[in-house]
């Protein structure tokens, strides 16, 4: 017998007066229901899972049903609002009701199917259970709650502000909402929410959202629904719970620049799922933005309030689009079609009336107009050079590190937040990175495990001598201040122009930094080819390649964690991305220092690395002018995008001789499957021999001084090396590890020629293993054609037997 056996045999004994029981509470809740004029109705959702606000509300002969977690307090919250008297029914139309048809000959009594519909054990009711609905009385319907759940839960208001605009207009929202009975909203700084929990929100979210085309509050937000949209592994869907309505604040003069930042989040909350309650409205600063405002704060609300009108959202938003196409499709367009284009056309479809007041196309404008037009256009112009010329000259500027308001006001300071949230970390580790603390992570790279094996070195080896088992690759900062289009992170890195999350301790990353890859070496130990002497000599990490993914120079304390590395004899290869010149400059000796040159001008820069920063140009330039400065090992590192950042070879030469560095690292572009965002493909990854004559343009171009040193042909890379390393014929690219960590603890001055070492003669450029080591085992990955034919053989070999 199992356990549940003597709960089978209660069931048995009681379960008849436990159905009765439920029944009168069933029929109970019904009668109250009706006493509080809140009549439930089944919920009708479409295909994609909306509800369906237009359906006339019924009364008391829907079914009973469970209200999904809503609480008696939240039935109190709902606004009085008595919608329209629904037309009476007829009997007829009644469920459950035979309108009469089936009663028994000689009874009058209404609407009585003559008990048949009646429960077996009513003896109660004179008929019918049907007989107890008021078919006859006119009953008053109120809002849905399961219909309007953002009537139910209090509506949070985002804004953003620089100028106080947008949270004025929070404000106004708010007073409304009050005065029309709902719920209170909540008001929300959009710099104090944390973005990730967008993907919980349930209820309903407006977002009052100011532009600015410079650093300021909306670019957490933007660059989180960017990210979060464009990344690949967030399912579609993500935001499908939340309910949205964005109103934009910006200024007409800034032209193709009007309201992009708010226009876009309002794209992204749709592409991603979230449920547009009302239609994007913007307000120009240029013109009336207080009346446009109102007036889309007023449309919005009726909306909500009023399902009457829902029919006007629901056309707008419905998912059979005219061409086919649902709402959420319709946001997933990208580039072909003009967006305001669609509104515009919808928008005029309705009849509804433009938001922002602007001119609509159609519209004639009078001659005896066009000189106010002018002088509006030429007002506006002033006015943008003034606001430009205040926010410069603004001491505070709008951050999220938020401490005094314009006017002295102490400001609560904000938590400050860890940067790698739940949602990061949980993607990272699928990539394979050991997250340390809160900021740093580490992976074992492909060539280790070569290394291992005794398969070969990364290009490393030929040009300065690092052997891959013994390096380490990792960075304290995951975050960097560029979104570049062959970054393999696929753009879930988190992104900032300033360091805004907790610092962790440079002992605590590089304790945890070793533990983590020593525990991902031993998982190593039983992959077969692993040589046991390598393994054993893997256990001293000798290099730290400081380069993995982020900006490890933004890390606050990236000197003292090199002086940890150095202290250990850890060799330190430290990449930046030229976007933070004065960390740069302050940067104690690594021993090879270098920068990424994605671009050699600024339109093409832009477009390869997609920079936060406005000014990303004169940083990167200043970043170059650091690094020239610096008199120790530097190196440029050019990473070759076919159709992006090929061509402008003098630009390029322009450049090296601006840095002077000591090397030029040219590689081609690794394919590692991009996401959406990058819309890279295998054809914008150059052939080596296509490395090549891009490299001796460029070495042709610099004339003396600069020379082609060595090549990795397996991982196309050349490297050009300054002549200092040469001697007569012998290149000197290689490094002298130990005379370095001499050199630095001997607190002197020092240049990188003082730890120069001799290049082998099989690493340089031209020569027939082509910077393959001869000491190690060169393993040719099968082709298809070599792998079917193998195991075909296999096949015919097993025959034999
Ligand atoms: C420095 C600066 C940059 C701006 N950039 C833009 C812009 O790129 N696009 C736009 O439509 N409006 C832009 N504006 C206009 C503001 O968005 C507009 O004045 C808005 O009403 C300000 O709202 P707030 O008071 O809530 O900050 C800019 C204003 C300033 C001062
Ligand atoms: S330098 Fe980079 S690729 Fe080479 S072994 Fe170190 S981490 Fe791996």
């Amino acid at each position: 017998m199992t356990s549940s056996s003597p709960n089978l045999h209660l069931w048995k004994e009681y379960r008849i007066p436990l159905v009765c029981m439920a029944v009168g509470i069933a029929t109970l809740s019904i009668l109250l229901s009706n006493k509080n004029n809140i009549a439930p109705k089944d919920d009708k959702e479409d295909s994609k899972g909306n509800l369906d606000t237009s359906a006339p509300v019924e009364t008391s002969e829907d079914k009973p049903r469970t209200h999904q977690g809503l609480k008696k307090a939240d039935f109190k919250k709902l606004p009085k609002v008595i919608r329209k008297k629904p037309k009476q029914k007829k009997a007829d139309d009644e469920p459950g009701c035979c309108g009469g048809k089936n009663k028994a000959e000689g009874d009058n009594s209404t609407g009585c199917c003559g008990g048949k519909n009646k429960p077996s054990n009513d003896n109660k009711a004179p008929h019918c259970a049907c007989s107890t609905t008021t078919s006859n009385a006119t009953p008053i319907t109120v809002i849905d709650p399961l219909a309007l759940p953002e009537l139910v839960e209090p509506m949070k208001i985002f804004y953003s502000t620089i100028t106080g605009t947008a949270k004025l207009f929070a404000q106004q929202l708010y007073d409304s909402a009050i005065n029309a009975g709902l719920p209170e909203p909540k008001i929300i700084d959009i710099v104090d929410y944390d973005t990730e929990d967008f993907l919980t929100e349930t209820g309903l979210c407006v977002f009052i959202l100011s532009t600015y085309n410079v650093e300021g509050p909306n670019d957490w937000f933007l660059k989180w629904l960017e990210d979060t949209r464009f990344d690949w592994r967030v399912e579609k869907g993500a935001l499908s719970k939340l309910r949205f309505s964005v109103f934009g604040l910006g200024d007409s003069a800034y032209t193709e620049e009007f309201c992009n930042g708010p226009r876009s989040a309002d794209k992204w909350l749709g592409q991603m799922g979230a449920q547009r309650v009302w239609p994007f409205g913007e307000g120009d600063k240029n013109g009336d933005q207080g009346g446009a405002y109102k007036q889309w704060n007023d449309a919005m609300l009726a909306s909500l309030l009023d399902p009457t009108q829902s029919h006007v959202h629901e056309a707008y938003f419905s998912s059979d689009d005219e061409d086919g196409k649902s709402a959420s499709e319709n946001d997933d367009d990208e580039g072909d079609v003009d967006e305001d284009e669609i509104k515009k056309t919808k928008e005029e479809k309705l009849g509804l009336p433009t938001i922002d007041g602007d001119v609509s196309e159609g519209e004639m404008v009078d001659l005896e107009d066009m000189g106010n037009v002018a002088i509006k256009i030429k007002q506006a112009k002033e006015d943008k050079a003034l606001d430009e010329e205040a926010y410069a000259n603004q001491k505070v500027r709008a951050k999220r590190s938020v401490g005094e308001t314009k006017d002295g006001k102490a400001i609560k300071p904000r938590e400050v937040r860890e940067m790698v949230s739940p949602l990061l970390h949980k993607s990272l580790t699928k990539q394979g990175y050991k997250i340390i603390g809160t900021h740093s992570g580490v992976k074992i790279c492909r060539w280790t495990k070569a290394a291992l094996r005794g398969r070969g070195f990364c290009y490393k080896h030929s040009f300065y001598g690092i052997q891959s088992h013994l390096c380490m690759e990792t960075t304290p900062s995951l975050a960097c201040a560029n979104k570049c289009v062959f970054c393999w992170r696929h753009h879930t890195n988190p992104v900032g122009t300033e360091w805004r999350w907790k610092v962790d301790d440079p002992e605590f990353i590089l304790e945890g930094a070793l533990e983590n890859h020593y525990g991902m070496l031993k998982q190593l130990k039983g992959v077969p080819g692993v040589r046991a002497e390598r393994f054993v000599e893997a256990t001293q990490v000798k290099h730290c390649a400081l380069s993995l993914v982020g900006e490890p120079i933004f890390y606050p304390h990236i000197n003292e964690f090199v002086k940890l590395l150095h202290k250990k004899r850890i060799s330190s290869f430290l990449v930046t991305n030229a976007q933070f010149p004065d960390a740069i400059a302050s940067m104690d000796p690594v021993t090879q220092l270098y920068v990424s040159v994605d671009a050699s001008t600024k339109e093409s820069l832009k477009k390869i690395d997609r920079p936060l920063f406005r000014d990303f140009w004169e940083r990167f330039l200043d970043s170059l002018d650091a690094l020239g400065k610096k008199g120790q090992r530097t190196v440029y590192r050019l990473t070759l995008v076919k159709d992006f950042n090929t061509d402008e070879i003098a630009n390029y030469v322009e450049l090296i001789r601006r840095g002077q560095p000591d090397f030029i690292e040219i590689k081609g572009v690794t394919y590692c499957g991009y996401g959406g965002a990058s819309g890279l493909t295998m054809a914008n990854v150059p052939y080596h021999a296509e490395v090549v004559r891009f490299v001796e343009l460029i070495q042709e171009q610099l004339g003396a001084g600069y020379e082609i040193a060595a090549e990795h042909a397996h991982s196309c890379s050349i490297l050009v090396a300054s002549t200092k390393f040469k001697k007569g014929d012998t290149w000197y690219t290689h490094i002298d590890y130990d005379k370095f960590f001499e050199l630095v603890e001997s607190g002197q001055k020092f240049t990188s020629l003082d730890y120069m070492a001799e290049t082998p003669s099989w690493a340089y450029f031209g020569a027939p293993e082509g910077g393959f080591d001869p000491e190690e085992t060169r393993y040719f990955r099968k082709t298809k054609e070599q792998r079917k034919a193998e195991r075909e053989r296999r096949e015919g070999e097993d025959d034999e037997e």
